[in-house]
């Protein structure tokens, strides 16, 4: 494998792009790839994941954002991942193929979650038979227990993986379960694996136990705000880290009350950054308006320490 950057810091979990009529807004990538380096300074990607509507999208057009992402992204991103995780193994094998012909900077899986695996040795055979589809790009298992269903401890996982899975890199960790992911640092002794997590509004907590970096959904429009979290952090400045983690926190706990998930999200980041998202793919349906003018004044009314506004 080639050696690469350490991924660290920031990672947008990408928004797909739609026209009205429901169809992948590709040429709006070029300027979204911009907007996250320049107004977000986010420059790493993970591209039909969750935010990304990934498993409502067909291979062909899956197949096709992650080429538009990897050409754009070209010179400008420092990581482009993939999410190649489907329902059954071949189109999986595919999309790692895929990607790993493309260039991508990794892959990763989610656990299937029609048929689920029942315990860490089903799991990890089906990560193993993507992951050797593209034997020479990072692979990262993308954890998301509240939306697969499956629970299986990472801790568990990570116990013999580099024998069965040589590339694997590490974990996208959208889970709430600290206690798993500080015990996956713990064991990460030698710091050859790199934890993401992705539970934006308790990002601080998971850099307090250790994790690498992030990838989540608000990276795309409140990207700035928390890279200033991250480097009060790293200073250390706890007390400036914890005023910005409170007020990503106060903007998402009121949002979720109104019922916050992929749809609201799209509307956030088009009146962020001005961006047309697009209407998201049923089952999801439009955010109301209602939504984005309370949104919209939320996060207008949030006083940033750095006096900045979102
Ligand atoms: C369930 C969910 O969508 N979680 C988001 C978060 O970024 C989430 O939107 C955020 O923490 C707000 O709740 C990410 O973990 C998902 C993600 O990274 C992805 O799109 O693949």
């Amino acid at each position: 494998m080639i050696p690469r950057k350490k991924l660290k810091g920031l990672v947008a979990a990408t928004i797909t792009p739609m026209t009205p009529d429901g169809k992948i807004n590709l040429p709006v990538i070029r300027q979204y790839v911009d907007y996250l380096v320049n107004e977000q300074n986010v420059k790493n990607v993970f591209v039909n994941g969750t935010t990304g509507e990934g498993l409502s999208l067909s291979i062909q057009e899956r197949k096709q954002l992650a080429e538009e992402w990897m050409c754009q992204g070209k010179d400008k991103l420092d990581h482009v991942i993939i999410h190649v995780g489907a329902l059954n193994l071949p189109e999986c094998q595919e999309l790692a193929r895929h990607a790993a012909a493309i260039g991508a900077g990794g892959i990763a899986v989610i656990a299937p979650f029609f048929f689920k695996p029942t315990n860490k040795d089903e799991l990890v055979a089906f990560l193993q038979k993507v992951a050797s589809e593209a034997p020479e790009v990072p692979f990262y298992y993308y954890h998301i227990p509240p939306l697969t269903g499956v629970k299986i401890r990472v801790e568990e996982l990570l116990d013999g993986i580099k024998a069965q899975i040589p590339t694997f890199q590490g974990v996208k960790f959208s889970d709430t379960d600290l206690l798993d992911l500080a015990q996956c640092i713990n064991k990460n002794e030698t710091g050859d694996f790199e934890f993401l997590y992705g539970v934006d509004e308790q990002l601080l907590a998971a850099l307090a136990v250790g994790a690498n970096g992030a990838v989540g959904s608000t990276y795309n429009y409140l990207g700035r705000q928390t890279n200033l979290m991250l480097q009060a952090f790293a200073k250390p400045d706890f007390a400036l880290a914890q005023q910005y983690q409170l007020l990503t926190g106060e903007f998402l706990n009121f949002v979720i009350k109104l019922g916050f998930g992929v749809a609201q999200t799209k509307a956030v980041m088009t009146f962020v950054s001005g961006i047309p998202m697009g209407p998201p793919r049923l089952p999801l349906v439009d955010a109301s308006n209602e939504f984005i003018v309370k949104a919209k004044a939320k996060l207008d009314s949030i006083v940033w320490p750095n006096g900045d506004c979102s």
